[in-house]
């Protein structure tokens, strides 16, 4: 459903459009208190590993970003990874991502 909802043009402006730009400035809460952008749900069935998730979200990412230089499988080419999404529970990609963590030495 936060789907759907985030691909409403009636709440968002161009919403097929990967734009994380859009929430710069945003006065959006995430908490379930503005129905158009509730990635955590909302009310009373809210996601209890809210605080968890906003505390180790970014941190996880950027360890990851910090710690490894990231590279695609030999042959494979960016223009050519598959972007399909598939429906679920969450929104995940079809064909997983195959990327190789490089430590430098
Ligand atoms: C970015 C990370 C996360 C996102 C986007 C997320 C999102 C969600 C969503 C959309 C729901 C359904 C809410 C509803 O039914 O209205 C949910 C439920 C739930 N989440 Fe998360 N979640 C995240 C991380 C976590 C973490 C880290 C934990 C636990 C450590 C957790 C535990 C739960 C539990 C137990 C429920 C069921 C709550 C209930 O039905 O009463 N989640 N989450």
């Amino acid at each position: 459903m936060d789907g759907l909802i985030g691909r409403d043009e009636r709440y968002w402006e161009d919403p097929f459009s990967f734009l994380p730009e859009r929430f710069l400035g945003s006065k959006l809460d995430y908490r379930g208190q503005d129905f158009e952008y509730i990635p955590f749900g909302a009310g009373r069935r809210i996601c209890t590993g809210l605080p968890l998730a906003v505390r180790m979200v970014h941190l996880m990412l950027a360890s990851l970003v910090h710690s490894f230089n990231w590279k695609l499988p030999v042959g494979t080419n960016p223009h050519d990874i598959d972007m399909t999404e598939q429906f679920g529970v969450t929104l995940k990609k079809a064909t997983p991502l195959h990327a190789i963590a490089v430590v430098d030495e």
